[in-house]
């Protein structure tokens, strides 16, 4: 018996995808999304019930449910064909008899505000390892479905597009994966709606594959995998879909729910068919945004031009953008001056899901940003004074925070742990130092490596840092001069190194930071004095001869005359013949000089310091 695929099915009948669902519900199928597969007879009675429908028959059926096909079947299916999508309607609604069937359609008119708001584009992000085919796959989506301005218009990074499809509006955020992922998300915004992971059919998962899955599960944001490269004669997508099973994503084929897609960023293979899922999941997700509502935003991307000044891209998530508006970014704001789409096109207004590049901010904001309008200069001003003061009232709060939880760990907490991010070069230097790292925990100490990754740190690793007061060590990458300057703003340590040893005793240093130090007094040497020379401006100087180890300067000092301990301190001075020294050795003479003026021929002064003691 042959199955059908629940959107094919929806495509063939000209249903929306979650109206298919609706009915699929009323008929108790079950069902992991619109692209499993259900049985022949189940396809024929919907069908049935949808050819019914159409010809007016379906309210007659609803009428008589029992002189048709079984009543269970029958009843939730009409059900399931009434118009109204809302929960409260539905529950309003006991779906017993055609009185109330019709009654819920006449209720819907009126009572669902829902469908008032429009749909909206989805906006998706892709992520993926490094090489696996981000960019090759944005490209040729890019190439193939983004229509060519109106003349004059200059196509340029903005860091998102729009591309067409069959389907509508599919809007992609083109900046590095994750980057721009984690950057926006740390700043406590979602711009995606849903994360295409690309993984290469010849390589399968790799490190920063699994990190992107990561990233989109803990954002909640839907996921669909894209093999790449299927096109290369050693593309192996089963094995792709086993590893992915080991992640407990398992593919439909397999009786789950991931969509797995296989593409070829280079021939085209497959793409129209990720265009056509994306749109599904975007179906069932039902975005929705208000154009007449009040405007909210996030930025994708800020930076200098050097000819039209602070340029930045915003993504409108609600309400409607237009030249002339005021909007406020943290705690900055500007004026519209100019808004050009994605396709370089200049426009006076921007709904919904629509990447802008504005013109009219006076500093170049940061991606991730929350971007909010102003009726006016008067009203942005205050909203960024009261903005000033919550921040400032959430730093003393946690100052105070802070000091409590300090005054509360010591007693508390006997396990001592070193945040850590690390960022390297290879994935073979990731895991080699990440080996050396473990081996360095002990019972009261764990080396939490928050995050690790290949190349340069981003501005998300010094935002996690900041908040998790960890180090980021690099080895053999450098942070890019505005990460750096970030990071010296949050108080952040950025630490580089080309020998992973010396990146290691970093790590003991910080170590040695974390352990509450030990320390012990170490004999050094003694003196006898042999004069007393007074001297003008630095007091007495005691004329000694070093009898045994060897004196230092700023050393703790001991002097006894006979038994008694006459005087404990430091030896501020010594002086070989006039000459300022730092250490004098056994057999020499040299001035002593105390903060004390005591000193008898005949004392014996001992020197000790304090030297910390390694902990096992
Ligand atoms: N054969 C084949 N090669 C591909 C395909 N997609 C990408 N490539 C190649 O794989 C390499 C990496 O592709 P990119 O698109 O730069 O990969 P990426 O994931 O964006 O890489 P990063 O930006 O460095 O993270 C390039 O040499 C591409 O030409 C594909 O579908 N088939």
């Amino acid at each position: 018996m042959s199955k059908v695929r629940i959107y094919t099915l929806a495509k063939e009948l000209n249903l929306e995808n979650a109206k298919m669902l609706e009915i699929l519900d009323g008929l108790g199928v079950s069902y992991k999304s619109v692209s499993s597969t259900i049985e022949e007879d189940t396809v024929e009675l919907i069908k049935q019930i949808v050819a019914e429908e159409s010809t007016g028959a379906g309210e007659a059926q609803a009428a008589a449910p029992a002189e048709a096909q079984d009543a269970p079947k029958q009843e939730p299916a009409a059900q399931a064909t009434q118009t109204q999508p809302t929960a409260a309607a539905q529950s309003a609604a006991p779906a017993s008899s055609s009185a109330t069937a019709t009654q819920t359609r006449d209720d819907v008119v009126t009572e669902a505000p829902k469908t008032d708001i429009p749909h909206r584009a989805p906006v998706v992000t892709i992520m993926g390892h490094v090489d696996h085919g981000k960019t090759s796959l944005l490209d040729y989506i890019r190439k193939t479905r983004v229509a060519a301005k109106e003349a004059g218009g200059i196509t340029q990074h903005v860091g998102a597009f729009e591309a067409q499809t069959s389907k509508g509006k599919i809007v992609f955020i083109d900046t590095p994966g994750h980057e721009a992922f984690t950057t926006i998300r740390a700043r406590g915004a979602n711009v995606a709606d849903i994360a295409i992971i690309v993984i290469a059919a010849d390589d399968s998962l790799m490190p920063q594959t699994r990190e992107a899955i990561a990233h989109a599960q803990a954002a909640k944001v839907p996921m669909i995998i894209a093999i790449n490269k299927m096109d290369l004669p050693q593309a192996n997508p089963e094995k792709v879909k086993t590893d992915l099973t080991q992640l407990n994503l398992v593919p439909e084929e397999y009786g789950g729910d991931l969509i797995v897609v296989p593409v070829s960023a280079r021939t085209g293979e497959g793409v129209e068919d990720l265009l056509e899922y994306i749109s599904l999941n975007a179906e069932l997700e039902d975005l929705r945004a208000d154009p007449k509502g009040t405007f909210a935003g996030v930025v994708i991307e800020g930076k200098v031009d050097k000819q039209a000044g602070v340029l930045a891209t915003v993504m409108v998530q609600e309400g409607t953008l237009h030249v002339g508006d005021f909007l406020v970014v943290g705690e900055s704001y500007g004026k519209i001056k100019a808004m050009t789409d994605s396709a370089g096109g200049r426009i006076k207004e921007a709904g919904p899901s629509t990447p802008v590049q504005i013109l009219g901010f006076s500093e170049v904001p940061t991606s991730g940003e929350k971007v909010s309008s102003a009726k006016n200069e008067h009203a942005a001003r205050d909203l960024i004074a009261a903005r000033a003061s919550s921040r400032r009232d959430t730093e003393n709060a946690q100052v105070q925070r802070k000091l409590t939880l300090e005054e509360m760990m010591g007693p508390l907490s006997t396990v001592r742990t070193v945040n850590l991010i690390l960022r390297a070069d290879t994935q073979g230097s990731v895991e080699a130092i990440q080996g050396i790292l473990a081996r360095k925990e002990s019972e009261d100490l764990k080396i939490n490596v928050m995050l690790s990754g290949i190349g340069a740190p981003t501005e998300g690793d010094v935002l996690l840092a900041g908040t998790a007061e960890a180090t980021i060590l690099c080895f053999s990458v450098t942070a890019p001069g505005s990460v750096t300057k970030i990071a010296e703003n949050k108080g952040v340590d950025i630490k580089s190194f080309r020998i992973i040893y010396e990146l290691i005793d970093e790590v003991d240093r910080l170590i040695k930071g974390n352990v509450e130090p030990v320390f012990e007094e170490k004999y050094l040497g003694r003196a006898e004095v042999r004069m007393v020379i007074k001297h003008p401006r630095f007091g007495n100087i005691a004329g000694s001869y070093v009898t045994d180890g060897s004196l230092k300067r700023n050393a703790r000092a001991k002097v006894t005359r006979g038994k008694e301990t006459v005087y404990e301190g430091t030896l501020v001075g010594l002086k070989r013949l006039k000459d300022d020294v730092r250490e004098v050795q056994t057999g020499y003479e040299c001035g002593i000089n105390l903060d004390w003026d005591g000193a008898e021929v005949g004392d014996i002064i001992e020197a000790s310091e304090m030297v910390e003691v390694e902990q096992a």
